[in-house]
């Protein structure tokens, strides 16, 4: 069983151009194997920013082909790591209504796992500022947990981390980190984004990893930065501030079962639902 992982969180500015955002990743994630990255995540729509907002979405993938999926996979591959690839929009069984997933492609190429994202973001944020997510994408409905050399890992999706539900879910199902690929944005990011990431992971005793967008977008959405990793006391391993790039981190597993006996806040539940 490892007790440790080397991870790499990419933090980028989508485009509403495919094959840019592609080569751009492409370029952050070698650097992170270079780094002796194992285990690297992309944040929420990496491969596309759409350009219009609840509108017909442009690049949608059939599950099992696609050049995105094709990518994620090669790339897996050729650098003989795990990439989880924040969200692409793929093919529901209503039409117009992909699904926002997120693929887990392992070593060999081959995929570990795929969650679709489960809360979406139709809200409004502020004056001229509003989402409506659910008008071009259909919501998953499963949790999602994978095992990765002996450790457990469950899958969310940015607006999914303000649902405390799924996370207690993982928790009772032994997750050891926790993936919050996300494309939070710059006003609810400013107030929420850290605070959201450090519950998570100090009422669930779990690493957190959290890449997020950043920057401005060519829609003119602003997304917040600040990717970053949270140990299950809560404490931030890394941060990543406005630029795009990444951040490396190495996960003590061991951490959690430290904590776990000195400070078992998960056997002391009461209100089982
Ligand atoms: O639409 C795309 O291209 C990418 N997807 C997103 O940006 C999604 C849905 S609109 N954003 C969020 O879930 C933000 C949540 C958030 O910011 C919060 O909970 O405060």
């Amino acid at each position: 069983m490892t007790s440790s992982v080397k991870v790499a969180l990419i933090q980028m500015t989508s485009s509403s151009e495919v094959d840019d955002n592609l080569a751009k990743a492409e370029k952050l994630i070698e650097s992170a194997a270079a780094q002796g990255a194992q285990f690297i995540v992309l944040p929420e729509s990496f491969a596309l920013m759409e350009k219009y907002n609840g509108q017909k979405l442009e690049h949608v993938e059939r599950d099992g082909q696609g050049k995105v999926q094709d990518w994620m996979s090669s790339l897996a591959k050729k650098l003989k790591l795990v990439l989880v690839g924040g969200t692409i929009a793929v093919e529901s069984e209503i039409e117009n209504k992909p699904y926002a997933r997120c693929y887990v492609y392992q070593e060999d190429g081959s995929l570990l796992a795929h969650y679709d994202k489960i809360h979406l973001f139709d809200v409004s944020v502020k004056e001229g500022e509003s989402y409506s997510e659910s008008s071009n994408t259909l919501a998953g409905s499963e949790p999602v947990t994978f095992n990765w050399q002996g450790i457990t890992f469950g899958c969310s999706v940015c607006y999914d981390l303000r649902f405390p539900e799924l996370y207690r879910y993982y928790q009772t199902h032994n997750v050891d980190v926790i993936l919050a690929p996300s494309a939070f944005t710059l006003a609810t990011g400013k107030v929420h984004w850290k605070l959201l990431l450090q519950a998570r992971a100090v009422e669930n005793l779990a690493f957190v990893v959290a890449p997020n967008q950043t920057g401005t977008h060519d829609n003119q959405r602003k997304t917040f930065g600040h990717s970053m990793v949270i140990d299950p006391w809560g404490e931030v391993i890394d941060e990543l501030q406005e630029d795009e790039g990444i951040s490396i981190a190495t996960l003590n597993i061991n951490k959690i079962d430290m904590i776990k006996e000195k400070f078992p806040v998960h056997l002391h539940r009461k209100l089982m639902s």
